[in-house]
């Protein structure tokens, strides 16, 4: 296959070692523009709009890459999905990590489930690390404050909850009747303007993410207007769309906690060869100096093979792209086949 006959738009399916946010298999496609590769991969239930989002993040590392780096390595924390506590230890052990992520709230009533995975999450990673929680907005405030008052007992300490309630006012209410660190996640990607989010009385700590933000450089934007300590944090993708993440905590100005990019180790597969994949190693992740490049090899075994599935994200990028700013500027074309 000749470079101009190579297909520039890559579909794929990759499974997943754990259920996380509900998905077995995760679904997203790779681009090539004039610079390199990006990543769309919103997840399905996401509209046009904030698809077209994601869209122009992929564009961004296809047609110009990012800002130049001030740091070459990355500190993670390890993600526990909603597992048991002994697959919760097992992940912990294996990441070499000292901060752990922990999700809770998966379902209604799971708080024994939670408390038991936290506390497994504690005894793996001994006294001296550090465990967050994200409850992903599933608590209204009663909730929350009875439930992180038990969690922070499990936890010995939390270092901060990611997003514990819906909106702003209910992180403001929770944050001043807890003793833990409030993160604000979804208040900030899912605003109408994320640059305008009040969230002074609300959170302690901004999660930033390129991916749905639209783009590593629009992401430094948002970082800036939070006035807080921001933690960048991955939204599911391959190491080709981690890459922009991994640029953004890269360039930020200060980085003073663990960052949520520890999520390749979720994936059965990657993209790229293994020496340049953006899986952690003790707790790292080393900022490339080229971009990752998909391996035809690899991507020949992730290859959506659904027609169904692919006339279903070929119909969504053809929508996504009349959503970006300038629609005939798309670096790439695709038919599915
Ligand atoms: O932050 C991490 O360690 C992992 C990333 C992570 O938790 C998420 C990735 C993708 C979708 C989100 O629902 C979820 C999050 O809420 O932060
Ligand atoms: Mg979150």
């Amino acid at each position: 296959m000749t470079a101009e006959t190579r297909p520039q738009v890559v579909p794929y399916a990759i499974g997943m070692t754990d259920r996380f946010r509900g998905i077995t298999v995760r679904e997203g496609v790779l681009l090539a523009g004039p610079h390199g590769w990006g990543e769309f991969c919103p997840f399905p239930e996401y509209d046009d709009a904030i698809a077209s989002r994601w869209l122009a993040t992929a564009v961004e590392a296809c047609t110009v890459g990012w800002p130049e780096p001030v740091r070459d390595r990355i500190p993670v924390n390890c993600i526990v999905p909603a597992v048991t506590p002994e697959r919760a230890a097992e992940l912990v052990t294996a990441s070499g990590c000292s901060t752990a992520k922990v999700k809770v709230a998966d379902r209604p009533g799971s708080l024994a489930e939670d408390l038991a995975r936290v506390e497994a999450v504690r005894s793996a990673l001994g006294p001296s690390g550090a465990v967050r929680v994200d409850a992903n907005m599933r608590w209204d405030a009663d909730e929350a404050v009875r439930a992180l008052r038990l969690l922070a007992r499990a936890a010995g300490e939390l270092e901060y909850a990611e997003q514990p309630c819906r909106t702003v006012e209910e992180l403001a209410e929770v944050r001043r009747r807890v003793d833990v660190r409030i993160a604000a996640d979804e208040s900030i990607r899912q605003a109408a303007d994320p640059t305008r989010v009040a969230l002074g009385e609300a959170a302690d700590v901004a999660v930033i993410k390129c991916t749905p933000l639209g783009g590593v450089r629009r992401a430094l934007e948002v970082a800036e207007s939070t006035g807080l300590p921001c933690v960048v944090s991955s939204a599911l993708e391959t190491s080709v769309g981690l890459a922009a993440q991994v640029a953004l905590a890269a360039s930020l100005p200060e980085l003073p906690f663990a960052c949520g990019l520890g999520t390749v180790s979720l994936f059965l597969e990657d993209v790229v060869r293994p020496g340049f994949s953006l899986r952690p190693e003790q707790g790292f992740i080393r900022v490339p100096r080229t971009a990752p490049v998909p391996d035809p090899a690899r991507t020949a075994a992730v290859e959506m093979v659904d027609p169904e599935r692919r006339a279903w994200w070929s119909a969504r990028l053809d929508r996504a792209v009349q959503g970006l700013p300038q629609p005939s500027a798309a670096p790439f074309g695709w038919r599915a086949p």
